[in-house]
């Protein structure tokens, strides 16, 4: 075939996925509606629908006149086999080959041979079970799956979020801009493509200057980077992180297992008594920014109630959570739209960057005080 001819035919290729893709959506929709229906909202997870790939072999269009059949739970199931992989098939696990136990500089300050760092390595190993890389087939034949190629490997926030998440990133690692860089290329945005993929430039080089606290893996860092983060959370004066530091004291929102989302208890996720790692992190981040050594104090305080609580609730679980319930050391978050998740992502970063800043003496009691 001509270069001409083959460009074009190429051309025609990508259109029919493209519109291969967006039918798959609609598709997937009024699955999602049919699944609703018959099983009712206790058993229903919408996300696992718009997440479902095409089965190998299966054809789109005999998908879509089957579902006007399906009219039981039973018959929903048999549907789903048939036509549908897996949720979350099309991201594979990334065994990374090079992953280290235990890297050069891991937690200087987080004493040998003790439960605290015995515990840290384990949650450190966890970041080996959330790495995948996304299945050829998705950049092949994208109109038969939903997920977005990325080129590399990935850190997924674990169990029902399976795939990439944007602020969750932050926490796990700064090679975000790369992926960020990828999505601006997909949607034909050149100049976000242009600075992120410079900005992913400038921390590698940045990030090979640093040595301390930076776990890597195929140069890749997989955790978050440094507990400074100049931009993301403001520089106040002293007197000004005192007033901001006292008012957070009286706002209800200071509890034992750390800082509350909100004062107010609605069931849903983001609010009382649940508290979440990124939150502790931007206000200890906060608070260490500060030139007031009370505000610094303040901060180690939040960070041990936090490490306390994912510590209690990891020893009587086996997991990390996506969500703490404030109120008691050691119990797990809950309410929202979806069963609380494990795994987990952003808990595993701010945990470990806790760690990192503050250390953990061996005489420091890591368990709840009762
Ligand atoms: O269904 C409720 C929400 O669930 C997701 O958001 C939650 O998990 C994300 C991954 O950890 C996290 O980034 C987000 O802050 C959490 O609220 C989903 O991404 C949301 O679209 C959805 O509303």
């Amino acid at each position: 075939m001509g270069s001409v001819a083959a460009a074009a035919a190429e051309g025609k290729g990508d259109r029919e996925e493209e519109e291969g893709a967006k039918a798959l959506l609609a598709l997937l929709q009024r699955v999602q509606s049919e699944a609703l229906r018959l099983l009712g909202p206790v058993d229903f997870d919408p996300k696992l629908y718009v997440d479902l790939p095409l089965a190998p072999g299966a054809d789109r269009a005999a998908a879509e006149s089957a579902l006007a059949s399906v009219a039981t739970r039973e018959e929903m199931e048999a549907y789903l086999a048939r036509y549908f992989a897996a949720a979350g098939s099309d991201l594979l696990a990334a065994d990374p080959p090079d992953f280290d136990p235990e890297p050069r500089g891991f937690l200087p300050r987080v004493a040998a041979g003790g439960e605290a760092r015995a515990w840290a390595l384990q949650v450190h190993a966890l970041w080996k079970d959330l790495a995948r890389r996304v299945a050829p087939d998705v950049a092949a034949r994208p109109g038969r799956h939903t997920l977005l190629p990325l080129p590399g490997r990935v850190v997924v926030p674990g169990s029902r979020f399976r795939e990439v998440y944007y602020w969750d990133s932050y926490w796990v690692v700064r090679y975000m801009e790369q992926d960020i860089a990828v999505f601006a290329e997909l949607i034909g945005d050149k100049a976000a493509a242009e600075i992120f993929s410079g900005a992913s430039k400038a921390h590698a080089i940045r990030q090979s200057e640093t040595i301390c606290g930076i776990l890597r893996w195929n140069g890749e860092s997989l955790t978050l980077a440094s507990p400074h983060r100049p931009g993301l959370v403001p520089f106040l004066d002293e007197a000004k992180s005192v007033r901001v530091m006292r008012s957070l004291q009286t706002s209800g929102l200071v509890y034992p297992a750390g800082i509350a989302t909100s004062v107010s208890n609605t069931g849903q996720q983001w609010d009382f008594p649940n508290g979440w790692a990124p939150l502790q992190h931007l206000i200890t981040e906060g608070l260490l920014n500060s030139g007031s050594t009370e505000a610094k104090k303040f901060a180690e305080d939040i960070a041990t109630r936090w490490v306390r609580t994912n510590y209690a609730a990891y020893k009587s679980t086996g997991a990390m959570h996506e969500k703490y319930d404030v109120e008691a050391c050691g119990k797990s978050g809950g309410g929202g739209e979806y069963k609380p998740q494990t795994g987990f992502g952003w808990s595993n970063g701010v945990l470990l960057s806790f760690m990192e800043e503050f250390g953990w003496s061996q005489d420091k009691e890591i368990g709840c005080l009762s």
